[in-house]
């Protein structure tokens, strides 16, 4: 494998009782075993138990709350997505943005259950601050490009390089990928030559006739 990383998020596009969540999965899991390129998958909460025992790829909870066992109610426990099989967890989405404390404290809660960080960032200062608190990842993604078809990678390539050279510079231990609009095998190239490591994408692959195809495309450059 190389040391490269998609992460696939399945957001709630898919309905259904998680068919769907595994069926895309699988494809990812087909994609990486043909290509040697990590693909992990962010399904919901309740399909994380499903995809993990189902397909053998690395699944990532969408978010999570920093709250321990006990007196929680409607909070998404770290044990119980541990537990359920995730490896990691995506924080600070921009469909689920949190305060900077709160970022700070779902890492700590998630390096503490021994599950990989990806904390998303919105901008090159964002990318900087979440840099500081020593997550695995930091993610940049322009919310206006979220969906848009229009790869980050093209459309505003300084995000990318702008916060590679602040990651770096703050802690040089935390990776950086690049997500927002990206589909093609052009923009994975594109967003590896910016000095990404790798993408966090969603809906170019899970809204695709046929999301095996489409990754297939995604990998076709590398
Ligand atoms: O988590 C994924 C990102 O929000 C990118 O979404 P998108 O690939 O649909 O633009």
């Amino acid at each position: 494998m190389s040391s490269t990383l998609i992460v696939l998020n399945l957001k709630t596009y898919l309905e259904g009782t998680g068919e769907g969540a595994v069926k895309v999965a699988q494809a990812c899991k087909e994609v990486a075993d043909e290509c040697g390129i990590e693909i992990g998958v962010a399904p919901q909460f309740c399909d994380i138990y499903r995809v993990a025992s189902q397909v053998d790829l690395p699944v990532y909870s969408q978010s999570l709350d920093p709250v321990g066992a006990g007196s929680f109610t409607g909070h998404a426990f770290v044990q119980s997505i541990k537990d359920a099989g995730a490896v990691g967890t995506l924080i600070n989405h921009s469909e689920c943005r949190l305060t900077l404390a709160n970022i700070d404290a779902s890492i700590t809660t998630a390096r503490d259950a021994a599950l990989k960080t990806i904390v998303c960032t919105n901008n090159v200062a964002t990318s900087a601050a979440a840099a500081a608190l020593g997550p695995d990842y930091v993610a940049v993604e322009p919310p206006e490009l979220i969906g848009s078809g229009i790869p980050v990678s093209k459309a505003d390539p300084g995000v990318v390089t702008g916060s590679v050279d602040a990651v770096k510079r703050i802690n040089p231990a935390v990776q950086v990928l690049c997500g927002a609009g990206i589909s093609k095998g052009e923009d994975l190239a594109a967003a590896l030559e910016l000095g990404s490591v790798g993408v966090l994408l969603a809906s170019g692959i899970v809204k695709a006739a046929d999301p095996k195809v489409a990754l297939e495309d995604l990998v076709s450059k590398v």
